[in-house]
């Protein structure tokens, strides 16, 4: 039958309904899906020798006859061997085969095939165990450079490549080329169908360069182009304009002065909010770097223009937080500041909200349910939020609703610093402050890597920190003993072995110390729970907190000077730095433990780095070398579309060359109306499915 890119996955040889269930797992419904499905690597196969001259230990493809029937043998249960001898012109060689019993009568005596393996032991003992091998006559899987693909359960790399091979031949030429002409003759970009052909089964090592060149390129143009749309229609909005006011009465509210860095950051925000077109802006910074005072500023501003500001907190530990902090800088100029969290009373809501109505309230402070329905703003001019709740383009709308008809400002918050690059692309319609400067007086938290074989010292550690009037968190991955794995998957090695928050802090309480006073907190407790626990924490009333990462954002203890994370290899590094951040917020001497059973030589490494270096950058960028972005944001990476080939991390020259290429094609063709750009337009509305209304 003939193949066209829409034909579906049954249409294929070999393609039933079990597997085409197990495709579709890998997102892999048509023929355009396989080819858009690209390697993660490649294994070069096109080395050939005889059995003689075979290299010993490097995998090679060595052809060679069947000159006995197949030997099979059972050794034990689960462990079945077939043997066989094949020879060619200049020697003979043993293959073993495990556990493949299928083989006995896929090898016939007689034919000749092409065995892919490592080659061990010299003439006239030579041997190859559980090769790749196929009829020579008709060589598809050797004599070539293999794509080897990200897999699944039941969905083997030989499989995947007959798929693609055979997509990649019948329909290779027919998708749809979308770069302009022009950009590909100025950039020097392969032709679409072969880039798509050989990304899979390359020529040559040149044309596997080539195909990946173009497609990465590809990939990056269009996000360059959407994100330059973004932009631009932001710029064409109109925004609140603040009015130019002295920032120092602000300054003179802190108790201490604030360092250049800040100061900057809030400077560029003034300037954006006094700009008549709404701010979107992001503030990174380190850990403990004050970015709450840069916020605080921004809502300083809107109060002095005449217009009510909204901090969204991830938490409501974290709103009550902001909350005290924001009213204890604020209040004392006249602002009025309120707090509007899930667990309050509904009569205490219902007043808050009058107020809010009535332009009572300055600064609303609360979780991000402050901008539902039903709370109502006298005159919405500042909107301060987290990077995971930023707004999408949708909800913007509904933010100008509150505004009265103006878009609001946005500053968001992020806590995770990342490469100033890297930062500006996938938070792409953000302009970015960064605060890379600490305030005066922090010494840096001293960090150890250590195994279950500290544990008691560790303990007495606690102990002496407590007796020195200071306190300790306590990190632990998962909250119950074990839970039961989901259907059909394994449990990570060693998950009973998890430090569970409920039953540790029993143990430490009632075994090692007995004398203390030791809480917990995990995220299924309620609200109410949580938060007592942790203003028991705050307010000093106990010792040690039991914690998983509900307090990994932005809780601010400055008394705590110790933090020990358990599992610590079960984390990624800039999730430990941001746990290690909540210490070392005071004036004391700080601590963090991490402690890991694991003996794995890489995840000693990697936990290593933070034993070393204190900078949030630094080691996100190890992180990100470690793991690739795609983690840092979990797969939505902000509604922007998912990258399939280029790393953004990785590919920053293709990336500068894909955004001038963008421009310089913007420049000419601002809206994409020019008929030769209408597929290109098409597919940014494609990838850009969450920004729907794009080109409005
Ligand atoms: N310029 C400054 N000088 C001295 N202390 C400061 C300064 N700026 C902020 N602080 C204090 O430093 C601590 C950390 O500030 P803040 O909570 O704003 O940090 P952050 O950047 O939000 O960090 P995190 O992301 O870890 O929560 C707070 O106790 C704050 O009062």
């Amino acid at each position: 039958m003939e193949l066209t890119l829409g034909s579906g996955v049954r249409e294929l040889p070999g393609i039933g309904e079990a597997r085409a269930a197990r495709l579709e797992k890998l997102g892999l419904a048509t023929v355009e899906d396989l080819l858009r499905y690209f390697p993660r690597d490649y294994e070069d196969r096109r080395k050939h020798y005889t059995i003689a001259a075979a290299p010993v230990g490097l995998p090679v493809c060595v052809a060679a006859m069947v000159a006995e029937p197949p030997r099979r043998s059972y050794v034990r249960k689960g462990l079945e061997l077939t043997k066989v001898r094949v020879v060619d012109a200049h020697g003979s060689m043993e293959i073993t085969f495990f556990n493949q019993g299928y083989v006995k009568n896929a090898l016939v005596p007689g034919e000749s095939y092409i065995f892919y393996g490592m080659v061990e032991g010299l003439p006239p003992r030579r041997r190859m165990t559980n090769p790749v091998f196929e009829p020579e006559d008709r060589p598809r899987f050797t004599g070539r450079i293999m794509p080897i693909y990200p897999l699944t359960a039941g969905i083997s790399n030989n499989l995947l490549s007959g798929l693609t091979l055979r997509c990649a031949q019948d329909c290779a030429q027919e998708m749809p080329e979308i770069l302009p002409f022009r950009v590909r003759q100025e950039h020097a970009l392969a032709a679409c169908g072969y880039s798509y052909q050989n990304i899979h089964f390359p020529v040559s090592e040149e044309a596997l360069d080539l195909a990946r060149r173009r497609l990465i390129f590809e990939e990056l143009f269009y996000l360059s182009c959407g994100l330059a749309f973004l932009r631009s229609r932001r710029e064409g909005a109109s925004g609140p304009a603040f009015q130019r006011e002295s920032l120092e009465p602000f300054f003179a509210l802190l108790p201490f002065a604030l360092t250049q860095a800040q100061q900057r950051a809030i400077r560029e925000a003034a300037e954006d909010c006094a700009s008549g077109r709404p701010m979107n802006r992001l503030v990174q910074g380190d850990v403990g770097s004050g970015k709450t005072m840069v916020a605080a500023a921004c809502c300083f501003l809107a109060w002095k223009s005449g217009w009510q500001a909204a901090l969204m907190a991830p938490t409501e530990i974290l709103a009550e937080q902001h909350f005290r902090t924001l009213s204890g800088v604020l209040a004392p100029a006249g602002l009025r500041v309120g707090l509007l969290t899930g667990s309050m009373r509904a009569s205490e809501k219902k007043k808050v909200r009058a107020a809010l109505a009535a332009g009572e309230i300055d600064l609303l402070v609360g979780t991000h349910a402050i901008l539902s329905a039903g709370v109502d703003f006298a005159r919405l001019g500042l909107v301060i939020t987290d990077e995971q709740h930023r707004f999408g383009v949708g909800q913007r709308s509904a933010l100008a609703a509150k505004g009265g008809g103006l878009s609001p400002h946005v500053l968001v918050m992020s806590a995770t610093p990342i490469p100033r690059t890297l930062a500006l692309i996938i938070y792409g319609d953000l302009d970015v402050s960064v605060i890379d400067e600490l305030p005066p007086g922090r010494t840096p938290v001293e960090t150890f890597l250590v195994g279950e074989d500290k544990r008691a010292r560790m303990y007495q550690f606690v102990r002496r920190q407590v007796a020195e009037g200071r306190q300790v968190y306590i990190v632990c991955p998962a909250v119950e003993e074990a839970q039961p794995s989901p259907e059909g998957v394994e449990p990570p090695p060693g998950f009973a072995d998890l430090k569970a928050v409920t039953a540790y802090a029993k143990d430490l309480q009632e075994g090692v110390f007995p004398d203390l006073r030791v809480g917990f907190v995990h995220g299924r407790l309620k609200p109410r729970e949580k938060e007592a626990a942790m203003a028991a924490f705050a307010g000093g009333a106990l010792d040690v907190l039991v914690s998983t990462t509900v307090i990994e954002v932005g809780v601010d203890v400055p008394n705590a000077s110790l933090i020990i994370v358990e599992n610590a290899d079960r984390f990624g590094l800039s999730q430990l730095h941001q746990l290690r951040g909540r210490v070392g917020r005071g004036k004391h001497q700080s601590y963090c433990v991490l402690i890991t059973s694991n003996r794995n030589q890489e995840t000693r490494a990697r936990l290593k780095v933070l034993t070393q270096t204190t900078d949030g950058f630094r080691i996100s960028e190890e992180d990100l070398k470690l793991r690739g972005p795609g983690d840092f944001f979990g797969k939505r990476q902000h509604g922007l579309p998912q990258m399939r080939i280029a790393d953004l991390a990785g590919d920053t020259r293709l990336l500068k060359e894909a955004q001038e290429a963008a421009q310089a094609l913007l420049a000419e063709d601002p809206t994409l109306d020019r008929p030769e750009h209408q597929p290109l337009k098409e597919q940014i509305r494609r990838l850009f499915t969450e920004h729907a209304d794009i080109f409005n």
